[in-house]
């Protein structure tokens, strides 16, 4: 029976596993700064305008199944829109306290919100329980692909407790009846902004370009000088045990060009003698291996593997010059980012998974591609089985 006072709605298995794993991947190699404490977000006009708006085919049919079942469970059929779609990850000391989510002026517009668990309590992080003020469930344990659904208003005051280790990674929608609030319309005006000039075969059409070097600081307030704290993106790599070089470093250069130029991946005394156009194309490559890595059977690759060099002495100053840069506080980033499986790599693997990356990423594009005049004509992004 449904709770009148208080009305929510638990799905549990909501998402499948895998694709809770694509999203901790496009999290993982995409999210900047949130803007809360300790918090990191990545919001589909972020993948827009780093142009990896193909990174948004994978959110799609899932906005639009919570769309269905939050119309359906709250009775208003056709009646709302999405107002934001983010993934949203809570590290070390992020909490929320009692509050509704359309508690602000600028969040009246707010009504329902849908927050889907991309992974697991006590497995995955530490603390982050979810609790109800009032009404049944009074405390939920975010678990990997269930879904907690629930009015914005003052009928379901929540709060988060906070995160004591691990990340706490969430697919967070809002919905609302104000069509003048619909995401949609604001995200296909930037995807019309882009400079799709399909078709375009050349293959550095999808390479990520990174936004400003501030948006990647952690923590914030240091992003002004750079004096401490870390570029979470070099700390992702540092946390999987990969390193940075760049043929171009020099302590004349400012590390924040270094990373926007091409660059190499180095783990331990090896260089994998391929160059990435940038540190988001190098990032997004690393991620997709460790989120493939477990399917990935050496002897089944099609490709010869790139080749590895020894590194030597003058080019293991240059990457611990550059490392000094990008990580200021090494403690601080094993406090906020869970350390990563050092164990299990071979480069044959990760070499077909550079490949592996470039196919995904191209069919995506294409999808995307395909999809966009129909976008357009609808202003609605939607599933559209006509571009299959
Ligand atoms: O992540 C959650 O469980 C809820 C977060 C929340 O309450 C909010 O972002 O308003
Ligand atoms: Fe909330």
């Amino acid at each position: 029976m449904a709770d009148l006072e208080h009305p929510r709605l638990i799905l549990h298995g909501f998402l499948s596993p895998d694709v809770c794993k694509e999203l901790e991947f496009i999290h993982k190699s995409c999210s900047t700064i949130g803007y809360r404490q300790n918090v990191f977000s990545t919001t589909l006009s972020h993948l827009i305008a780093t142009n990896s708006p193909h990174l948004i085919l994978p959110f799609i049919p899932l906005r639009e199944k919570l769309k269905e079942k939050v119309e359906e469970f709250f009775g208003c059929e056709y009646e709302l829109f999405i107002e934001f779609t983010g993934l949203i990850s809570w590290t070390k000391g992020a909490s929320i306290g009692w509050h509704s989510d359309d508690n602000r002026p600028y969040l009246k517009q707010r009504d329902y919100a849908a927050v889907c668990y991309l992974n697991s309590y006590g497995v995955d992080f530490g603390g982050g329980l979810f609790h109800f003020q009032d009404g049944e469930p009074t405390t939920f344990v975010p678990m990997a692909g269930d879904a907690l659904i629930y009015t914005a208003d003052s009928r379901n005051i929540h709060s988060v407790d906070e995160i004591t280790d691990g990340e706490r990674l969430t697919l967070t929608l809002w919905f609302s009846r104000d069509k003048s609030h619909d995401e949609d319309s604001k995200l296909i005006s930037f995807l019309t902004k882009l400079p799709f000039n399909y078709p375009d075969t050349s293959s550095n059409v999808y390479l990520p370009l990174p936004a400003s070097q501030n948006m990647y600081w952690f923590p914030p307030e240091q992003s002004a000088t750079y004096q401490s704290g870390f570029d979470i993106r070099c700390a992702r790599l540092h946390v999987l045990g990969y390193q940075l070089y760049s043929t171009n470093a020099s302590s004349a250069r400012e590390f924040s060009d270094i990373i926007l130029e091409p660059l190499r991946v180095v783990r331990g005394n090896d260089l994998f003698d391929y160059e990435f156009a940038n540190i988001l194309h190098l990032l997004q490559a690393v991620q997709f291996y460790d989120w493939k890595a477990p399917d990935l059977k050496p002897s089944e690759l099609k490709t010869e593997p790139a080749k590895i060099v020894s590194v030597s002495t003058t080019q293991q100053e240059n990457i611990r010059l550059l490392k000094l840069q990008l990580v200021k506080d090494q403690h601080l980033v094993e406090t906020i980012f869970p350390s990563g499986n050092h164990g299990e790599h071979d480069w044959v693997s990760f070499s077909g998974a550079v490949d592996l990356w470039e196919a995904y990423t191209s069919k995506l594009w294409h999808n995307m591609v395909l999809r966009l005049p129909n976008w357009i004509a609808n202003q609605s992004i939607f599933v559209d089985p006509s571009a299959e």
